[in-house]
């Protein structure tokens, strides 16, 4: 698979500042930082986090080539052994993340990762770039299959997408999401993703008569034929057509596999088609829709007892209509000195964007009873958690608001993935990564996944993270006193 992306993919500030490390001998410095967002998109209760599989290629092909290293040079003032050292450069860090399908919640770490300040630099703006783009379409593509039930969700965005990269890993994200198929062949070649389809309104138009048209589609695949029926006059003309050819090929020992409805009023227009197939004996013949579809139209038409099978869905999920970015952050955790990590923070005048200081782990705490989880805990990395002691989970944004917790299983979330620069994590097929998302879900009490005004699942941190939050807060602020 092409995987390859160029070390320039980054924003020019990451490489000043690891010329400024190299020239002030700084740039070995050991650092972690974590990855993670702030706020759910869509107004969803979760994120589906995604872009492991992308993160994990660029990091074993990250290289500066030999054109990369002539327009740096050529670009600015770097001394030659800056450029030496950007010729050998290779990732060496170690980095932990969340597996890709795991529900996520603002302010966990979805990857953590330490190394030389270089490096970590470096990687930051591709890190965000996929993840945050993949993680948001998986989200959105979550929503739609959350109303859609059963049915198929067939995705048809990419001749509407951002461009090629986002049409291919977009495609991927709602794949792992739960959409059934694309009809984007090279994400199909790719991924191994089905590929689907059924034909354009410019196939009937090349004909003489829409008949014509039908019959000569049905010629090529007799069983796998879905005929688009709005070209002219969707029940005055397509369906009758349709059912034609359906019946045609049924004399013959065929299915006509199915129609599409691609405008007009789709719950009407389903029912009526649905009839009218019934009618003719043409029971197997699946609907399709399509047109501007998204997780609300497609709630508001099953809920108008619309009759449709089918669901392709593009521009709003490709594109992530409604909320175009997660917003997703990469923050300075700790820097290791004197043999050991010391943690840090930034503050800001919005306590939102505060950070938590430290290298964290995250736990997801399952009841061991109903199976479901009570909520999910971010310690220090040294913490050991107790399974046969009560927990105790508070908001941090609310501390007074608290529970106790007995009875329960800590799952810890990140996973290792590089140890200093070796990978040590087998990355698991895109099916996997499927099934896994389906168990992430069954772990949640369905208030949590509701498309519309979610409860908030509650993500604690630990005694001790509370603690050293506080404690540089305080010395921070007491420093700017002293300033004053
Ligand atoms: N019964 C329905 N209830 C709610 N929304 C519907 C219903 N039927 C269709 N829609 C949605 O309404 C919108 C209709 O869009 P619009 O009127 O622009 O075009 P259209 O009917 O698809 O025709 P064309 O594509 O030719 O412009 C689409 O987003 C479609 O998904
Ligand atoms: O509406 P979306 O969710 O993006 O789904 C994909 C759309 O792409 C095709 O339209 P086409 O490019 O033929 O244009 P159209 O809008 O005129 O149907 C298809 O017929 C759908 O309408
Ligand atoms: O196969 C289809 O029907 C299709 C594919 C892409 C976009 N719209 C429709």
């Amino acid at each position: 698979m092409d995987s390859f992306v160029s070390a320039l993919h980054t924003d020019k500030y990451q490489i000043t500042m690891m010329y400024a490390h190299y020239k002030n001998g700084t740039h070995q410095n050991r650092r972690a930082f974590d990855l993670y967002f702030r706020k759910l998109p869509f107004g969803n209760g979760y994120v589906v986090f995604a872009g492991l599989e992308r993160v994990v290629r660029y990091l074993e092909n990250l290289r500066f080539r030999e054109e990369d290293l002539l327009y740096l040079q050529q670009e600015n003032a770097f001394e030659p052994e800056f450029l030496d050292l950007l010729r050998s450069f290779r990732f060496t860090g170690t980095l932990y993340a969340m597996p890709e399908g795991t529900l996520a919640f603002p302010g966990e770490p979805l990857i953590r990762i330490e190394g030389n300040i270089l490096e970590l630099q470096l990687i930051e703006t591709a890190l965000l770039n996929f993840v945050g783009y993949q993680s948001l379409i998986a989200t959105k593509a979550a929503r739609v299959r959350h109303v859609a039930g059963n049915d198929t969700l067939l995705e048809f965005g990419t001749r509407r997408a951002q461009e090629m990269d986002a049409a291919i890993w977009g495609t991927r994200a709602a794949y792992l999401a739960g959409f059934d198929a694309t009809s984007n062949t090279l994400a199909g070649q790719r991924f191994g993703i089905p590929s689907r389809g059924t034909h354009a309104h410019a196939w009937v138009q090349d004909f003489a008569s829409e008949l014509e048209a039908f019959r000569a589609y049905a010629a090529a695949f007799p069983d796998a034929t879905t005929l688009l029926v709005d070209t002219y006059d969707t029940l005055k003309s397509g369906l009758p057509h349709a059912i034609k050819v359906g019946l045609e090929l049924k004399r013959q020992g065929h299915t006509l596999a199915g129609i599409r409805l691609d405008s007009g009023d789709l719950a009407y227009l389903s029912k009526q088609a649905r009839m009218m197939l019934d009618k003719a004996g043409l029971t197997d013949t699946k609907i399709t829709a399509s047109s501007d579809l998204d997780e609300f139209t497609i709630l508001n038409l099953k809920a108008q007892g619309a009759k449709i099978d089918a669901w392709g869905v593009g521009t709003k999920l490709i594109t992530a209509f409604d909320q175009p970015a997660l917003g997703a952050v990469y923050k300075m955790v700790a820097r290791f000195e004197d043999e050991e990590w010391v943690p840090t923070i930034k503050i800001s005048s919005n306590p939102a964007k505060i950070t938590t200081p430290g290298r964290k782990s995250v736990y997801r705490i399952i009841d061991r009873k109903s199976g479901k989880a009570r909520g999910d805990l971010i310690t220090a990395v040294e913490e050991k958690i107790d399974e046969g002691k009560p927990l105790q989970l508070f908001d941090p944004e609310h501390p007074y608001r608290r529970k106790k917790v007995k009875n329960f299983q800590a799952i810890p979330l990140l996973q290792p993935i590089f140890q200093e620069g070796r990978i040590v994590y087998a990355l698991p097929s895109l099916r996997e990564i499927r099934e896994y998302h389906q168990k992430q879900l069954a772990l949640f009490w369905e208030e949590y996944l509701r498309i519309l005004n979610p409860e908030v699942y509650p993500v604690s941190l630990s005694h001790q993270l509370w603690d050293t939050k506080q404690r540089l807060l305080a010395r921070i602020y007491d420093y700017i006193k002293a300033e004053e």
